[in-house]
């Protein structure tokens, strides 16, 4: 299958560290890509190259088999939508008029809203759970509403690639899957962090598992995630096992019991 997005022995150095360490892998046309790893992995600082905001000190980042870096910054936002982690929104705009910054990268200043426009925003709107907090002001949103709308405006940004940072922060059980569901069915590219592995199992075609900057795994969601190679990255005792009713088992991390003390 095509590649949309690859890295080719891609190191980063940001200051004095080596933030990411020949670091190789490529997302294919229609599936999703989830990026694991401990805190301080690479995760963010990988994203931040794949739209072009960082670039990489040593390697290759291509975009449909072209360097990132030959795109101009309009053509990438109008081909990938960004979502990243905790991003400060201006909170005198309304929650509709944020949404409908996503259209941006695709009209001229002077241009007006359509009524495909309005219909792309209701859409946008509904799937997200936000319809009746439209006309609220941003700063009257809870964390999770505000993560909702984020992703409400990239749904409008109506983009092929879609890169996300933890998207399922601040969001309850209940929007952490309709959102993950949601991104699902759209039929994208997508790269996703993670930090949630069961999260990654259910809804991420393949995986990449960083640690300390370095490769540790990648392929497909059920070779890479094993209790053992977790274990060993997260420094935990892990344990896989089977979920009642899901073929797919389920990731425990657990704490070691104390030895009884024989008195
Ligand atoms: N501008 C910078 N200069 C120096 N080091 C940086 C800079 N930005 C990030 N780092 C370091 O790079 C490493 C990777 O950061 P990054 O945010 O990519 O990790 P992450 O895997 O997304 O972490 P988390 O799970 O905590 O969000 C961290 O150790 C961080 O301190």
């Amino acid at each position: 299958m095509a590649a949309v997005l690859q890295l080719h022995n891609v190191s980063l150095q940001l200051g004095q560290r080596t933030v990411l360490d020949q670091v190789t892998c490529r997302v294919t046309a229609g599936r999703v890509l989830g990026v694991v790893g401990p805190n301080g992995a690479g995760k963010s600082s990988l994203l931040r190259l794949l739209y072009g905001e960082l670039a990489a000190s040593q390697g290759q980042v291509l975009f449909h088999n072209k360097s990132i870096s030959s795109y101009r910054r309009a053509e990438l936002a109008r081909q990938m939508a960004v979502v990243m982690q905790s991003p400060v929104p201006v909170f005198s705009l309304t929650t509709e008029q944020m949404v409908l910054l996503g259209l941006v990268p695709h009209k001229r200043w002077f241009d007006p809203t359509t009524s495909e426009d309005q219909q792309q925003l209701q859409l946008a709107l509904e799937k997200t759970g936000l319809l009746e907090l439209r006309s609220k002001p941003l700063a009257e949103l809870s964390g999770g509403e505000l993560q909702r709308a984020f992703i409400a405006r990239a749904l409008v940004q109506n983009a092929k690639v879609l890169l996300l940072d933890e998207p399922t922060n601040h969001l309850d059980v209940h929007y952490q899957h309709q959102i993950l569901q949601l991104i699902r069915q759209l039929n994208l590219t997508i790269v996703c962090c993670l930090h949630d592995l069961n999260l990654a199992a259910s809804y991420c075609d393949d995986i990449l598992l960083l640690d300390q900057g370095r490769v540790q795994a990648f392929g497909p969601a059920e070779q890479v995630l094993t209790a053992e190679r977790l274990a060993q990255v997260f420094q935990q005792p892990c344990l896989m096992v089977p979920h009642a009713k899901l073929a797919r088992p389920v990731i425990h991390f657990y704490q070691q019991q104390r030895e009884a003390r024989h008195e």
